[in-house]
């Protein structure tokens, strides 16, 4: 298992549509539209109707034309805080794929307040996919290729961006759907922009011991919670908790016994990292998701997404797989994947 991503080469075709280089400047922002405040107003409604809320921002339904809807995420009014809005527009601006929610326009005064309209994914996040039981139960090829599409997403932002791109916040209720099921990486405003691998939170200096920690709990890098080294791999890190929900069913951090995921799936990650043990069907099928119908499952592939889990999570970091590695490996060892080119319900 140790040679899991790195003994598999075959040269094969992507079935998802990867863009040219985002090359600094290069992307095309014409169709992103500034907002006065009044137009704010009257494409939601005058905020009648709110659709989700984070710790930085409430986010409310809007509406373009009669059919066609749009999300207006409001960052909360203060100085400090505007600097993430500001961050956030100027990624979003940069940013095309089509697994990264799309920025349609936004408002900014350029003091204190600022306003985001992205592209509307009815489906919600994927942590309510997951764990609201008003939601019906996601079946293993979509979780699959949520899994596929996401890791496409940081792929983009960490490779193929100049300059390239943390998110810093990866995490199920980040991750949107749109109707089809198809996933959109959002929320820019923990991201750290402009490095090649590593970089350390601007919030540290020489002087001054206090650290402004990003992520979240449950999802967060203990290497960066000890060192205060954002990179890439903590990206990495959150992607490997967003996988081991997504075969689990289970959350990153327990709202029953606060127990974390990570800490429930160490002794199945060390039998699939450990070469000398054969690991059973039967202690795999013991990890899945029991709301999931068993039957079409096929256990190989719980077998790969366990030991993409596993290397994301593993500690030290450098021994964690880069995100094109794991697309590579989903890719030659999940044939279903290939799907996706349709663009067809899962
Ligand atoms: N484009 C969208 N379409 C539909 N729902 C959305 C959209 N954007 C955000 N939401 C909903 O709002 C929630 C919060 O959004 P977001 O994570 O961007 O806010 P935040 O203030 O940055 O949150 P955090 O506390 O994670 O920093 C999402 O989990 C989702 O449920």
């Amino acid at each position: 298992m140790a040679c899991f991503l790195n003994c598999v080469r075959f040269d094969v075709t992507k079935t998802i549509t990867d863009k040219p280089t985002s090359k600094e400047g290069s992307v095309a922002v014409s169709s992103v539209t500034r907002y006065s405040w009044d137009d704010v107003e009257a494409l939601t409604s005058n905020f009648s109707r709110l659709i989700g809320s984070g710790g930085y921002s409430s986010i409310y339904m809007a509406r373009l034309s009669s059919s066609a809807k749009a999300a207006l995420k409001v960052h909360v009014s203060s100085h400090r805080l505007y600097k993430i809005f500001r961050l956030e527009l100027d990624i979003l601006l940069r940013l095309q794929h089509p697994n990264i929610v799309k920025l349609l326009g936004y408002f900014d005064d350029s003091e204190e307040n600022g306003a985001l309209l992205l592209e509307y994914l009815p489906q919600g996040n994927l942590q309510e996919n997951l764990h609201s039981n008003s939601k019906q139960v996601l079946p293993w090829r979509n979780r699959v290729a949520i899994a596929f599409q996401l890791v496409q997403a940081i792929e983009h932002i960490h490779e193929k961006c100049i300059p390239q791109i943390v998110h810093g916040d990866i995490k199920s209720s980040n991750v949107l759907l749109d109707k089809n099921f198809n996933s959109k990486l959002c929320d820019f405003g923990s991201a750290k922009v402009g490095f090649s691998s590593m970089v350390q939170p601007s919030a540290i200096s020489p002087r001054s011991r206090h650290v402004t920690m990003v992520g979240s709990p449950g999802y967060t890098d203990p290497h960066y919670l000890r060192t205060g080294v954002a990179s890439k791999k903590m990206d990495m890190y959150g992607f490997g908790v967003v996988v081991l929900e997504l075969i689990s069913g289970k959350e990153a951090l327990s709202a029953g016994n606060g127990e974390m995921l990570v800490h429930v799936a160490a002794p199945l990650m060390h039998e699939i990292l450990d070469s000398s043990i054969d690991i059973t069907e039967d202690s795999v099928r013991g990890f899945l998701d029991p709301r999931m119908l068993r039957d079409s499952i096929d256990i190989d592939e719980v077998k790969t997404m366990l030991g993409v889990a596993a290397l994301c999570i593993s500690s030290p970091p450098s021994l964690r797989p880069s995100a094109s590695q794991v697309t590579e490996t989903l890719i030659q060892k999940i044939p279903s994947l290939s799907f996706l080119g349709s663009g067809k319900r899962v």
